[in-house]
């Protein structure tokens, strides 16, 4: 096929067979010329070029659209770029070749002209050199390069969409000590074994790096500083157990230091050196452990972590007890009823008040175990004080929103009934005001539920929240509890004394009970006997008691003479 082109000096003849790179002349969609080099390059003979392999062949099939492509743009006389294809040869291998196609014409005749270089080897180096570049060559974990650019890409998002993350910083603690005692290359694969640990904690969104030594990076975006927590925790725990390098079992333990994005810092710097100066921090607690970079969200962390682990484990050992406080008739000064207050009486902790452990019980879902233990016991000794002959008319107990929306809700508290023989009649449960507006239509299925079977309910905290009066007629509600921050300034604020008086007035006009919680001095009980209040509650007559102190004051009725 070369006479086609050959001047007859052989000079082309010579400088085709001479190139080192693939080149050829097509014509109407097959080769009028092919170079020594590019058919020893696909392994096909110049006859198989000539009769039965075209462009097609050359390439994997997923890529011949891009060859119709560029044979449309030269047949139209538009000049080519180089572009990459993946070649593939007479054996079926493949390679990535790098192609230039130009529009000619010799003679009458149009052609294209084009050569083909094999890239793979270029590709290959390039690739390594990103990775190089990007990527620690021991671990193959994001390097500090590629970290900084994933931080700066977490920034620019949070800012858009107000998010928050964490960085934490990891560092190998005595790791110089593997080194030194069992050489560099033990220490290597100790680090590589550890990342492999490190990468089976974090999620697929997260980042984890290496900066270099025993210095590992995790950045968590989107994360409260409880799951950060969480994480810090876990990764200690991945790393507690010992390692096989080398033929040595090695124990090593992590300090960790955590700062948080946006409080702790705005760029990666600030972020970075704060983690970095919490995890010395961590060191100087003993190792072993995480600090975050602010002392506040340490101690909510630690607590609220020790909080959660401790809570299952309290229930079954029976670490809760049930307080109670008086509910007062203001008509005769009468102990008509009692409320439960739930208590933790921790081994080492001393009692822990509700405040600090109900709002974890919520998130954690441990309340609704909690909330039934609670339920039960209150009836068992509301039936064991009347069983005694103790006239006690009410035992309320909170329910916590969680728990009431849960499913069977209302055959639980059947259950507790049923089990301990109280009277549905006696048993009134507290939901605040916030419980009960949060879904209303849902709410009045399960009061209207409730109060079929006997039970009564009251409404807690109210004045806090926003109760709509149409629900509050439509809710089988018998008592209203004011809220105890309008009591406390009762005397000295004009405000909560419109307030409680307003209350007052709505719930006799509604036809419900009145209850004034927190009532600590003789002129608050004072005022709200003025106002027709009919219940109360509170410091004044008695804080929450053991139920011994409580069988006590039911006897006694020590309060019947403050009418
Ligand atoms: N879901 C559940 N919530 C519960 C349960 N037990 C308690 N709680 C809720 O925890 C909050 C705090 O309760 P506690 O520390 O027991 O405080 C109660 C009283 O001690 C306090 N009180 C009563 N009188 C006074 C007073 O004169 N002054 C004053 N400073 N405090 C007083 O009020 C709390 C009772 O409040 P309330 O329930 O609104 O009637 C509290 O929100 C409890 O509801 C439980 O078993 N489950």
């Amino acid at each position: 096929m070369s006479e086609v082109l050959d001047d007859g000096t052989n000079l082309f003849q010579a400088t085709m067979e001479a190139a080192q790179v693939g080149i050829f002349v097509m014509g109407e969609g097959r080769f009028i010329y092919v170079n020594p080099f590019m058919r020893a390059l696909f392994g096909y003979s110049e006859e198989e070029f000539q009769t039965t392999v075209g462009p097609y062949e050359l390439v994997v099939a997923e890529e011949h659209p891009i060859v119709d492509q560029q044979l449309a743009r030269r047949a139209a006389g538009i000049p080519g770029q180089a572009y990459e294809l993946t070649g593939r040869r007479k054996d079926g291998s493949t390679f990535t070749m790098s192609v230039l196609g130009m529009p000619a014409r010799f003679g009458k005749l149009s052609v294209s002209v084009g050569t083909v270089l094999d890239v793979t080897d270029r590709k290959a180096a390039e690739s390594r050199i990103r990775e190089l570049a990007d990527f620690d060559p021991l671990t193959g974990l994001p390097n500090r390069r590629l970290l900084h650019d994933r931080v700066e890409q977490m920034i620019a998002a949070a800012e858009r969409e107000g998010g928050s993350a964490a960085l934490m910083f990891l560092d190998i603690d005595h790791f110089k000590r593997v080194n030194d005692s069992l050489g560099h290359s033990v220490g290597d694969e100790l680090l590589c074994a550890l990342a492999q640990r490190y990468a089976g904690v974090v999620r697929k969104v997260d980042t984890l790096a290496r900066l270099g030594g025993d210095e590992f990076i995790v950045l968590l975006p989107e994360v409260t500083a409880a799951a950060a927590a969480d994480v810090a925790r876990r990764v200690l725990e991945i790393a507690a157990a010992p390692f096989s390098v080398g033929g040595h079992a090695l124990t090593i333990t992590p300090s960790i230091g955590i700062s948080l994005y946006p409080q702790d810092g705005k760029d990666i710097d600030t972020l970075l050196k704060n983690a970095d100066t919490a995890m010395y921090k961590a060191k100087d607690l003993g190792r072993n452990t995480f600090q975050f970079y602010s002392s506040e969200m340490n101690m909510a962390t630690l607590e609220r972590l020790m909080m959660e682990s401790n809570l299952r484990h309290a229930l079954t050992a029976s670490e809760f007890e049930l307080h109670y406080q008086p509910l007062v008739s203001l008509a005769n000064g009468e102990i008509v009823g009692v409320e439960a207050l739930i208590r933790w009486r921790h081994p080492d902790l001393g009692v822990i008040m509700p405040d600090r452990f109900i709002s974890v019980a919520e998130d954690t879902g441990m309340i609704n175990p909690i909330g039934d233990w609670v339920l039960f016991e209150a009836c068992r000794q509301a039936q064991a004080w009347i069983d005694e002959g103790l006239a006690l008319q009410t035992m309320a107990v909170n329910v916590a929103p969680v728990q009431f929306r849960q499913a069977g809700f209302v055959e639980m508290v059947a259950g507790a009934l049923g089990t301990t023989g109280l009277a549905a009649e006696r048993l009134e449960l507290e939901l605040t005001e916030r419980t009960v507006m949060h879904d209303a239509e849902f709410t009045l299925g399960t009061l209207s539920a409730l109060n079929r079977m006997g039970v009564s309910l009251s409404l807690d905290d109210f004045g806090t929240g926003y109760s709509s009066l149409a629900y509050l007629k439509r809710f089988p509600v018998g008592k209203l509890k004011i809220d105890r921050s309008f009591i406390m300034d009762l005397e000295r604020d004009a405000d909560d004394r419109a307030i409680a008086s307003t209350i007052v007035s709505m719930g006799r006009n509604l036809r419900l009970t009145v209850l004034a919680e927190g009532v600590e001095t003789a002129e608050q009980l004072t005022l709200l006997r003025s106002m027709g209040c009919g219940m109360v509650q509170g410091y004044y007559f008695s804080r929450p008691v053991d139920a011994l102190r409580m069988t006590e004051l039911l006897r006694s009725q020590p309060f019947l003479h403050e009418n």
